[in-house]
């Protein structure tokens, strides 16, 4: 099978050295013309047999919808478009729209892996028709993990089923992740504890919480106990947004996710405006001290202001309560 490959980024670079070396012949295109091995999307067009297979592998949003807008000048009805980038699954229907217009097959496929899935192989979810995912699964197979493919490949649903998917898998991945972390943090605070990173290394095998991500910890912690070379700011790329935006549409409570998504967004405050103001406040009501930024204690705040209680108005005058003939009032 002969496929093009457009986005020649560090996954798109890893993913054509794994379809290669599982005997699936790649043609590559990136703007940039160092790693492509031709030089126009026209080139392209022209190298591929025809049903054209093109995987897309390039930033979601915009640079996604320039490439599917400019493949639509090159393909032929019949030719089937994957979008394997961390396209959001409602931009899919448009993707689809766009294409199904002149003809030209879609499937959305999630990938997992990173930079490790050219040596382990990626986790892959698709979203489509079954035709197209058939005409496809050449290629699933080449990039997936050896072994069952129930355990690395699933065909989710129509087109959007596949990044839907990889959203909620990168949900959870938020929320394990922040997990783990602030468990190294409560290990690391307690002076019980001699040795942190021995502690997660020993969770590696037999435990409950035994997971690929744990192992990563323990890479992590090799070499650098204290993350001392890194600083606490964390990025997102989008998907833990969405996921949260979801719970909210549907009503269904994320409360992990959503507090490890947010954690990131104070990960990258030097101050937080709203802590700022929670110190004034209990400065103004409670008369407790504040802190200098950045430095010491400040005295409480100055004497709250006595504001003399109001005189007791007179209690209204009630008409007296009824009583039946039990003496009972009503
Ligand atoms: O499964 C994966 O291989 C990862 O999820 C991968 O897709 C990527 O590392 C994330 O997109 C990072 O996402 P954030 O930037 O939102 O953490």
């Amino acid at each position: 099978m002969h496929i093009g490959l457009i986005g020649l980024g560090k996954m798109g670079f890893s993913m054509r050295e794994r379809l290669r070396r599982n005997g699936i012949d790649v043609t590559g295109f990136d703007r940039n013309p160092v790693p492509s091995d031709v030089m126009s999307l026209t080139e392209l067009a022209a190298v591929l047999p025809s049903p054209r297979v093109v995987w897309v592998m390039v930033p979601a949003g915009k640079v996604t919808s320039d490439v599917v807008r400019d493949l639509v000048e090159v393909l032929s009805p019949g030719d089937l478009v994957i979008d394997g980038g961390n396209s959001r699954y409602d931009d899919d229907l448009r993707t689809a729209d766009t294409l199904g217009k002149s003809g030209i097959r879609f499937v959305d496929c999630g990938v997992s892996g990173g930079i490790w899935g050219q040596e382990n192989g990626y986790a892959l979810m698709a979203g489509g028709a079954a035709e197209d995912i058939d005409l496809a699964m050449p290629v699933f197979d080449a990039l997936r993990p050896r072994g069952d493919r129930a355990r690395s490949f699933v065909h989710a649903g129509s087109v959007g089923a596949g990044h839907y998917s990889k959203m909620i898998h990168n949900g959870i991945e938020y929320g394990l992740m922040q997990a783990y972390a602030e468990g190294f943090e409560l290990l690391s605070g307690k002076g019980i504890i001699d040795d942190p990173p021995a502690v997660m290394k020993a969770w590696q095998d037999g435990t409950v919480i035994r997971s690929w991500l744990l192992d990563l910890m323990v890479n992590a912690l090799d070499g650098d106990p204290e993350l001392s070379r890194i600083a606490g700011y964390a990025e997102d790329s989008g998907e833990g947004r969405w996921t949260v935006q979801e719970a909210v549409a549907s009503g269904i409570p994320a409360p992990a996710i959503t507090a490890a998504l947010y954690a990131r967004f104070a990960s990258r405050q030097e101050e937080s405006p709203a802590m700022k103001m929670v110190a004034a406040l209990r400065q103004q009501f409670g008369g407790h001290t504040v802190q200098l930024p950045g430095g010491p204690q400040m005295p409480a705040g100055p004497e709250p202001e006595v504001v003399p209680e109001p005189e007791a108005a007179a209690p209204p005058r009630l008409p007296p309560a009824a009583v039946d003939e039990s003496g009972s009032p009503e």
